[in-house]
């Protein structure tokens, strides 16, 4: 297993250097795992589930949500950071190895191009229920829940700044 010889790390991708950079990491025998959300405000909760991610395989892909795709599914005045500024603070993140945007509602068709080792999601979500599982389960990879650190969301931030206006 040699990471290293991976050369893009840490990198924001597009779809199609993701597939590319994918199918080297399975070349090389190396695992893959991949996770995806709207990481708005980035805290804490975010951050152990990710460092849990990386720690099950060798690569950590994260699919983000794009601002037209976050204001859909969280409403209006959602994303407060932009699909630029919240793909550079992931990217940032020690865990963290290749992040990649996408503008649909779920992730669903392109967890079916990269068709990672093990798609992960917080504790928030059941694995039945996670975009992808049907896909990664036929072929023949893992879909697992991590921890969830009670009482982290943006929402919960969101609404500690507002009750201090
Ligand atoms: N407290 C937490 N502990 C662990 N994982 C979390 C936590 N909150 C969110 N996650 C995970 O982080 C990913 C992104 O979640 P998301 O951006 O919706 O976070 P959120 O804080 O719940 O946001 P919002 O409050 O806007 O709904 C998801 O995979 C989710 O399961
Ligand atoms: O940030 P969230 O709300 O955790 O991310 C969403 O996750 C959905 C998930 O994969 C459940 O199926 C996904 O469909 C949605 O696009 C967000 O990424």
């Amino acid at each position: 297993m040699n990471k290293a010889s991976i050369e893009r790390d840490h990198e924001i991708l597009t779809a199609e250097e993701l597939i590319s950079l994918r199918n080297k990491a399975k070349q090389q025998g190396l695992k893959v795992v991949m996770t995806n959300g709207c990481f708005d405000i980035l805290h804490s909760g975010h951050v152990s589930y990710l460092k849990e991610a990386k720690e099950l395989g060798d690569i950590l892909i994260v699919a983000v949500n794009t601002d037209a795709s976050v204001s859909r599914l969280k409403g209006p005045t959602r994303p407060i950071n932009n699909t630029q500024e919240r793909m550079t603070i992931l990217s940032a993140l020690h865990a963290v190895d290749w992040v990649v945007p996408f503008d649909e509602d779920t992730p669903r068709e392109l967890i079916a191009r990269v068709l990672p080792d093990i798609l992960v999601k917080g504790g928030d979500y059941k694995p039945e229920d996670i975009a992808g599982y049907h896909e990664v389960k036929a072929n023949g990879g893992e879909v697992r829940i991590l921890c969830f650190k009670n009482g982290c969301s943006t929402t919960n931030v969101i609404k500690k700044i507002k009750s201090l206006a």
